[in-house]
């Protein structure tokens, strides 16, 4: 049918869409239910936890009362239960669905199908087939979906000038809230910025009557921060800004510069904080450098005596991934891992990787995205992370299930001139100095550990 009408109809069709009044707003789900704070805690039961993590409950609390919020949580903070709770609220009392903007298309999937049993969410992308999202609208006009994740193309198409693909508010129950997952994506002081979330909420709040949003993000500074208040309309941002500690305090986090950082990198790895770490990621900037990293690794630690104890023969060829039992410290399988390998190679890395098979991945940051694995015990830039943001990212990967975990960063002269001079300062006095919000403080003057292995 889209077929048969001009662009300029098309135009016109859209502005016509864009000026009918919208919906009214859903109203908070506090003025709807009696006893708003038992409801949240009988649903953190449905979702199998009996406490909260920091940040959530205020956040969940603030969206039950229909107020917009911005939650900085770092990576692995808990952040998904702060959209999913409320949403699987007001689905079930007033048969509203909740909007996830995503724009993490692959990982869609892999975020539906770990719900608990009772909780229904449903994804659109452009990986499904027309009979797929048909499907799924089907369910959704229904009321069978507490949530839908979508990227912000669905809504704002890619010119940013009109609307997207998603159907018009009339084919859609009532809009409880929009949740704009990596919401400093709508900085354009981001690193990641991307134009399409520019009229994301504008576009969400005149056509659809959408209200309340819920911006969610683990790596705002603080004029990232400012940016999103304002797309998410927030007019009080210290109160409608929740916080936790941008880096969890399980992570021990340290910096070296170092003469041969190959000789202290492998150092480290035989000290006492690195020695039985089960799951490692090791960053570098190049693909190239992963892979010699990873031979290094595997050359250098294959059974050395110190490490071991008592002599063992080295095996005759490199350790079988797959065969790998249960953890022992003494064994250091390793594979490199960048966007340059096959797209066969890089699934069965990170699958040996996810089920322990696999101890040490080096990689760029193709390697990471979305990865959700507990127990990562330590995460080493071999390079420099290329952005502050970008770093806390990359660090909050590890020590995921709360346990102490290890980061360290290898300071490299050069990268530091390449990033621009005060990037290697930052992270290092950050990174020695610990707990300090990047969006709250600025980082206070360098006197933390300093680990200088090869020194
Ligand atoms: N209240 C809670 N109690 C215990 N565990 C929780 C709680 N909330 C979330 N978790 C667990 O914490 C882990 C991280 O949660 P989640 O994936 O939501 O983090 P995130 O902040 O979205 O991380 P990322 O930025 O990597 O996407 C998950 O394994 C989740 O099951």
């Amino acid at each position: 049918m889209d077929d048969d009408i001009t662009d300029l109809e098309a135009a016109i069709i859209r502005e016509k869409c864009e000026d009918a009044a919208p919906p009214q707003p859903v109203q908070p789900l506090s003025k709807v239910v009696d006893d708003i704070k038992e409801e949240t805690r009988k649903a953190l039961a449905v979702f199998g936890f009996t406490r909260f993590k920091t940040g959530q409950e205020k956040s969940i609390e603030r969206i039950l009362n229909g107020l917009s919020t911005l939650v900085v949580l770092s990576t692995g903070g808990g952040k998904s239960l702060c959209y999913q709770l409320p949403a699987y609220l007001y689905a079930r009392h007033l048969g509203a669905v909740t909007l996830v903007i995503s724009p993490l298309v692959s990982l869609m999937d892999d975020q539906i199908s770990e719900l608990p049993p009772g909780v229904r969410g449903a994804c659109l992308h452009s990986g499904m087939t027309p009979a797929q999202r048909d499907a799924v609208l089907a369910d959704l006009r229904e009321g069978k979906v507490h949530f839908l994740l979508i990227s912000p193309e669905a809504i704002v198409d890619r010119s940013g000038s009109s609307q997207g693909s998603f159907p018009g508010p009339d084919r859609l129950p009532p809009i409880a809230f929009a949740c704009i997952d990596e919401a400093h994506c709508m900085s354009e002081w981001s690193h990641n910025f991307r134009p399409s979330y520019l009229r994301l909420c504008k576009v969400l709040r005149q056509r659809y009557g959408v209200r309340c949003f819920l911006g969610l993000t683990a790596t705002a500074t603080r004029s990232t921060c400012r940016d999103v208040v304002k797309h998410l309309g927030i007019e009080d941002p210290e109160t409608a800004t929740v916080r936790g500690a941008t880096v969890p305090d399980n992570l021990v986090l340290s910096v070296s510069r170092d003469a041969n950082r190959d000789e202290a990198l492998i150092e480290l790895l035989k000290g006492d904080r690195f020695k039985s770490c089960e799951s490692i990621i090791i960053y570098c900037s190049r693909r190239e450098q992963t892979t010699r990293v990873a031979t290094l690794i595997r050359t250098s630690l294959q059974y050395t005596p110190e490490l071991v104890g008592s002599y063992q023969p080295p095996p005759a060829k490199k350790p079988r991934i797959k065969k790998a039992a249960t953890f022992d410290p003494r064994v250091w399988t390793c594979e490199s891992y960048h966007a340059g390998l096959t797209a066969a190679k890089r699934r069965s890395v990170q699958k040996a990787f996810m089920s322990g098979r696999l101890r040490v991945v080096v990689a760029t940051v193709a390697f990471g995205m979305g990865l959700d694995k507990a127990n990562v015990r330590a995460v080493l830039h071999y390079s420099m992370a290329k952005s502050f943001e970008s770093y806390v990212q990359e660090v909050g990967r590890a020590g995921r299930d709360g346990q102490a975990s290890h980061c360290h960063v290898f300071l490299d002269p050069e990268e530091t001139n390449r990033h621009g001079s005060s990037h290697g300062n930052e992270i290092k006095t950050w990174a020695c100095c610990g707990r300090n919000d990047i969006a709250t403080a600025r980082p206070p003057p360098f006197s933390g550990e300093l680990m200088c292995p090869s020194e």
